[in-house]
């Protein structure tokens, strides 16, 4: 064997050394961040035209329907991830989450200012209950999020949350597009949404820090990463079957 393949093998090892080195924190949360940059629902062609005035009141009102079926099992993720959860310090912060939603009664709670936005924009709360409507391709990606927090490690389903780095922004740009695009929904309809801008941020605070914790090879950080890009076709074919819906 000729000399230039023994330095041809050598750099290959290196390499896949290299490779299987972790990243420094820096470095991952950079990695992190520029997954949902390229790929979270604020580039998707539905919310451009949200954000641009450009949906009738048929269109909304099936994103709204559509994506209550989202948010009534987001505390059903969180209670799977709960379960994965061994340290009571770290259930304590994530039992907040399912609260957030749930609220302490019937009239509190996320779930709750969901279905207040439907009111709000003309829906009938009995059928925004019903799930009568949930598009099909909205059903399997929201099963795909479960599912993945159902059998994937703490980690992955940590990470997949992180998508709520941007969700506060994206919020924020949708209450102004509401307050001037759509004033046929009714102002308290948007409670949901300025609600959950500081939630979100907390909670998304909370994941990362724990995800850079967490995440200690290559190859838990790639799993990490991996993950975050599921959550984000989650949303992105959600939001394709909504508009492609024909309403
Ligand atoms: O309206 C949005 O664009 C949006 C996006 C996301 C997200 O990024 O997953 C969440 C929410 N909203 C939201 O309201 C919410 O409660 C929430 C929980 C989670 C999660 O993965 O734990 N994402 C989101």
């Amino acid at each position: 064997m000729g000399s230039a393949d023994a330095v041809g093998r050598v750099a290959a090892s290196d390499r896949a050394a290299l490779d299987r080195a972790a990243l420094d924190r820096v470095a991952f949360e950079r990695e992190l961040r520029a997954v949902p940059e390229r790929r979270y629902h604020h580039r998707h062609p539905f919310n451009l035209r949200m954000h641009q005035g450009e949906l009738s009141p048929v269109e909304l009102r099936v994103w709204i329907l559509n994506r209550f079926h989202y948010q009534r099992h987001i505390p059903v993720k969180d209670a799977l991830i709960l379960a994965k959860l061994d340290d009571p310090a770290l259930r304590r912060m994530w039992v907040r989450r399912i609260t957030d939603h749930d609220g302490t009664a019937d009239d509190e709670g996320g779930i709750e200012r969901w279905l207040r936005l439907g009111e709000a924009a003309g829906l009938d709360r009995a059928d925004l209950l019903s799930g009568e409507g949930v598009l099909p391709g909205v059903r399997l990606a929201v099963d795909g999020y479960v599912n993945l927090c159902r059998s994937a490690t703490p980690l992955e389903a940590v990470a997949a949350s992180l998508t709520e780095l941007f969700a506060p922004d994206i919020m924020t740009t949708r209450i102004a597009a509401f307050q001037a695009h759509y004033t046929w929904i009714r102002p308290e309809g948007l409670a949901y949404f300025k609600s959950r801008v500081p939630q979100g941020r907390r909670d998304s605070g909370e994941a990362l820090s724990l995800v850079l914790e967490w995440a200690r090879t290559r190859e838990q950080q790639k799993a990490a990463v991996a993950a975050l890009a599921y959550k984000c076709e989650v949303l992105w074919t959600l939001l394709d079957a909504v508009d492609r819906s024909g309403a």
